[in-house]
């Protein structure tokens, strides 16, 4: 019988300290607590500053990609000040540390990216010429792939402060990813966008949570919240991630879906200023879904040549 965790010895869930990052401790916790009937005092949030909250001002993607937003996460996992850590997934890297695993997900919300612009109901109702703002690679070749009339300028910070530089009018519109929006209930005039015109980020909307590979009493609670479902898709997303990877700074898509038979995948890696889109989509079993990643993601690396990635 697993040991259960009391107030006296709660239960430590580690996780960033942004609104976002917190609401999803607290569904973890929920989740957890319901799954064994605990009184969510049995758990502990503990907020964790990292390298990426830290720097707000410099170009992130320059001091060293994903894992700025999870290296002192890790470490206190490791050091066993916490006991699990709760990610977004569409953030992390494809590899964990050594005795680190990352094997639990909650059901997925929804995959989309939102559209947020005052009186406008997409990305076609912008004007000629419009400012959009955004800090995701992915989202900027990919809008500019459609609307090469647009500009797009950095936005960063936190929702409120994209927020007011709407109302301010330094740009006309901004992306956030729904699931984001639906796990803060915030409702900020967003509007969902297809992935057939957006495909959304590998994992996008994807909670995972990080546990030491040898600790069998939280292997075993966690086992209560997984969600399979979730797992096969994000397993052939995050293939697709995983053999593009290091190979680039490249914009990546990806998306799978289950369907009737099995897993569908849809992939895609753009040029930086959305001058060349490269997709490719793969339908398999559920098993088949991480070969299905791999594969699609070296036919368009193939496709893609030497050239594409300067
Ligand atoms: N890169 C930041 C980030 N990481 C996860 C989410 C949203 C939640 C999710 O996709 O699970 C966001 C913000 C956004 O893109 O709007």
């Amino acid at each position: 019988m697993t040991q259960m965790p009391t107030p006296d010895a709660p239960l430590n869930i580690g996780t960033r300290g942004s609104p976002l990052a917190l609401a999803q401790a607290h569904e973890t916790r929920d989740r957890l607590a319901r799954a064994f009937g605990l009184a969510p005092d049995c758990f502990a949030i503990v907020p964790i500053k990292t390298t990426g909250d830290r720097v707000q001002d410099r170009a992130l993607r320059e001091l060293g990609g994903k894992g700025l937003f999870t290296r002192e996460i890790e470490e206190a996992l490791l050091a066993g000040t916490i006991d699990i850590a709760v990610h977004s997934m569409k953030d992390m890297p494809v590899l964990q540390p050594e005795g680190l695993i990352l094997d639990t997900w909650l059901p997925r919300e929804d995959v989309r990216d939102a559209f947020i612009a005052p009186g406008l109901g997409g990305i076609a109702d912008l004007p000629q010429g419009a400012v959009v703002g955004t800090s995701s690679l992915r989202r900027r070749a990919q809008l500019l792939a459609r609307r090469p009339d647009l500009s797009v300028v950095e936005f960063r910070g936190n929702l409120q402060t994209r927020m007011r530089k709407l109302s301010e009018g330094v740009a006309q519109a901004t992306f956030l990813a729904m699931a984001g929006l639906n796990r803060m209930g915030l409702e900020v005039g967003q509007a969902a966008i297809p992935p057939e015109e957006m495909l959304p980020a590998v994992a996008q909307g994807a909670i995972g949570i990080e546990r030491r590979q040898d600790d069998a009493r939280i292997a075993a609670m966690l086992a209560a919240i997984h969600d399979a479902p979730t797992a096969e898709v994000i397993a052939a997303e995050r293939a697709f991630l995983a053999t593009l990877d290091g190979s680039c700074e490249t914009p990546i898509a990806g998306l799978a879906r289950h369907t009737a038979e099995g897993l569908w995948l849809r992939g895609e890696i753009l040029r930086p200023d959305g001058s060349e889109v490269l997709s490719g989509e793969r339908r398999g079993t559920i098993a088949d879904g991480p070969a299905m990643g791999e594969d699609l993601a070296r036919d368009l690396l193939a496709q893609a040549g030497d050239g594409f990635f300067g």
